[in-house]
């Protein structure tokens, strides 16, 4: 199995996410450019958290013209696995990939701390190793975190099962408390929490290791059947 991680300008989180793939689970991943074009021979996609373009004009904007994204699409309609992580999710929202947005914090500043979900599905290629409303802590690092979206979406959101994640509290102002989502078809996954940032107690966490562990564990009977 072999992960790619997608490096635009100003992606921050990226060696986080390939130490997460290389020791936490230990897998194939390489780190491929924004410029390139082509996805071929990867198995699973992750979209690395930060400020990729500096966030300008809004948080994702400028990274959902880059050259890899028509790919990042293509592998999408596939069925193969996209993760999003915070800067990730906000590109994900931006090119389409998922419902909704993410606007500014309620407080307007950047928050930084631990927070507290619940896993509120766990039947999906992502989650399969946790259960159903663990409580998990991960690490939160954002200003446009809030989690927006129109009522009618919100009840699809409900009606699929594609909230994944929930803060127990409100900490930005996040419609639904929600903190992460997946597309209908449920290999899609963007969230604002940094589950690789918390595979190893050193760290404080080792709660997002069961979703790195989740998805190689599909990703394997995926492709053998
Ligand atoms: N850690 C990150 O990905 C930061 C996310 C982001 N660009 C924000 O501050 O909203």
């Amino acid at each position: 199995m072999k992960f790619a991680v997608i490096v635009f300008p100003g992606s921050n989180c990226d060696m986080d996410l390939y130490y997460a793939i290389k020791d936490g689970i230990k897998e194939q991943v390489e780190l491929v450019s924004y410029k390139e074009t082509s996805l071929d021979g990867y198995d699973g996609i992750l979209i690395p958290g930060g400020f990729s373009y500096g966030d300008y004009l809004r948080s994702g904007a400028i990274a959902s013209h880059a050259p890899i994204i028509e790919e990042v699409k293509r592998f999408a309609d596939l069925g193969k696995p996209i993760l999003g992580i915070c800067n990730g999710f906000q590109i994900l929202t931006e090119i389409g990939l998922l419902p909704g947005t993410l606007i500014n914090n309620r407080q307007n500043r950047f928050i930084c701390e631990d927070v507290e979900l619940i896993v509120k599905n766990e039947a999906t290629t992502f989650t399969n190793k946790y259960k159903k409303n663990e409580s998990i802590t991960l690490p939160v690092a954002h200003g446009e975190g809030r989690y927006y979206c129109d009522n009618k979406t919100l009840q699809e959101l409900k009606e699929n099962n594609q909230i994944i994640f929930e803060y127990t509290s409100d900490i930005n102002g996040s419609v639904g408390r929600i903190a992460g989502i997946t597309n209908k078809k449920k290999n899609v996954l963007g969230m604002m929490p940094h589950p690789e940032r918390a595979i190893e107690l050193i760290l404080g966490s080792k709660d997002g290791l069961k979703l790195f562990q989740s998805m190689i564990e599909n990703m394997k009977i995926e492709v053998q059947s």
